[in-house]
């Protein structure tokens, strides 16, 4: 990782930061209605939870996608809770030879929810030993090295499993087909936001208005956890400077000494708009330069970054490159190139 990524200690990155752990578990919405926004994956899993009990089967397996942040993590817990099913959780990066992923499997309970975060980092070996667990509960366990190897056929308990990915370009088609369930989670608006700010603000005991719920949802880019962690920040400025409560004006101060601004952008989305305005006149510019220019991936760029700095007009994708548009500029102080004038 080069250290221009995004990273976990800029107060909007998107990434979570190790001491937000703890934090984050007491903010989680336990229940799908306590589950702000997202309508349409809602009422895709409402139904299917529904349909799944009323059956008394396992649910079908569940790839959730989108970018950091979105509530992946949170929606996996909450399937489990609307199940009524044991929750185990792992990761990608966390299993390293098929042992680990035979001893898991192995010790499925009936109908519990299996939750695979970072999915696209599962090694290849792993990932074919997957396929038959998920399709037909079974899995292939080879006795023995060399010729007297045998391959002995194990049942595992039909279970479902949950998956997570801010990256599913990365994922092979075999994989993806696996997946009866998948929700795409997106960018949240600022509704929503001050809502979430609202009721994390109450579990965290701490009075908040309107408006000052309002500041903070605005430059959260969309994402709830950044919005959980600019609400901690302004509150201990609250506590310090202020009465404790937080207010439009106490939210504006504190967020300005933080240095976020208007539309919480950090470094990279800088830097990526930047570069297109003032390396390559505001664009089009293909992906692979930019990405090149950025010392970024390709893949991170268009999955991981790009997808907000669209949501709010910031970005264009063209057929022949990425464009900046008038807003960025404005967002800038810049002034508009003259053949951009035309474009917009
Ligand atoms: N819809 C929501 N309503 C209320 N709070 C939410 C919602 N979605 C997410 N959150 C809050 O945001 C925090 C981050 O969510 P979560 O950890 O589920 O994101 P994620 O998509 O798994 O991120 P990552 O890609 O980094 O794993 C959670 O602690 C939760 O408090
Ligand atoms: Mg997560």
């Amino acid at each position: 990782m080069s250290a221009s990524k995004s990273s976990p200690e800029r107060l909007v990155s998107a990434a979570r930061a190790e001491e937000e752990n703890s934090f984050e578990l007491k903010l989680r919405p336990r229940l799908l209605n306590e589950f702000i926004g997202q309508p349409k994956a809602k009422e895709q899993l409402a139904i299917a939870l529904q349909a799944a009990k009323s059956r008394g089967e396992a649910l079908d397996h569940v790839l959730l996608f989108g970018p950091p942040g979105l509530g992946k993590t949170t929606l996996a817990s909450i399937i489990a809770n609307e199940l009524d099913v044991g929750f185990q959780q792992t990761s990608g990066p966390a299993l390293q030879i098929q042992g680990d992923l035979t001893a898991i499997l192995t010790n499925l309970r009936e109908r519990q929810v299996l939750f695979l975060d970072e999915i696209h980092r599962l090694q290849p070996v792993l990932e074919e030993k997957l396929y038959t667990a998920l399709e037909d509960y079974k899995l292939d366990i080879i006795i023995g090295q060399g010729p007297a190897a045998r391959t002995h056929v194990m049942d595992i308990k039909p279970f479902t499993f949950v998956a997570a990915t801010t990256r599913p370009g990365l994922l092979s088609s075999p994989l993806r087909s696996r997946f009866g369930i998948l929700l795409r989670l997106e960018f949240y608006n600022e509704d929503d936001l001050r809502y979430i700010v609202e009721r994390s603000a109450e579990v965290m005991n701490v009075p908040i208005d309107h408006d000052g719920a309002a500041e903070i949802a605005m430059r959260s880019r969309g994402t709830p956890r950044i919005a959980n962690r600019l609400l901690r920040r302004v509150r201990d400025y609250a506590q310090v400077r202020g009465t404790g409560s937080i207010d439009r004006p106490t939210a504006e101060a504190a967020l300005k000494m933080l240095e976020v601004d208007a539309h919480g952008f950090d470094e990279l989305d800088r830097r990526l708009l930047l570069t297109i305005i003032e390396k390559y006149d505001g664009g089009p510019v293909g992906l692979n330069t930019l990405a090149a220019t950025l010392a970024e991936e390709e893949d991170a760029l268009e999955e991981v970054y790009e997808p907000f700095l669209i949501q709010i007009g910031f970005l264009d994708r063209t057929p022949r490159g990425r464009v900046a548009t008038r807003l960025a500029y404005e967002h800038f102080g810049l002034p508009l190139p003259r053949r951009q004038t035309a474009l917009f």
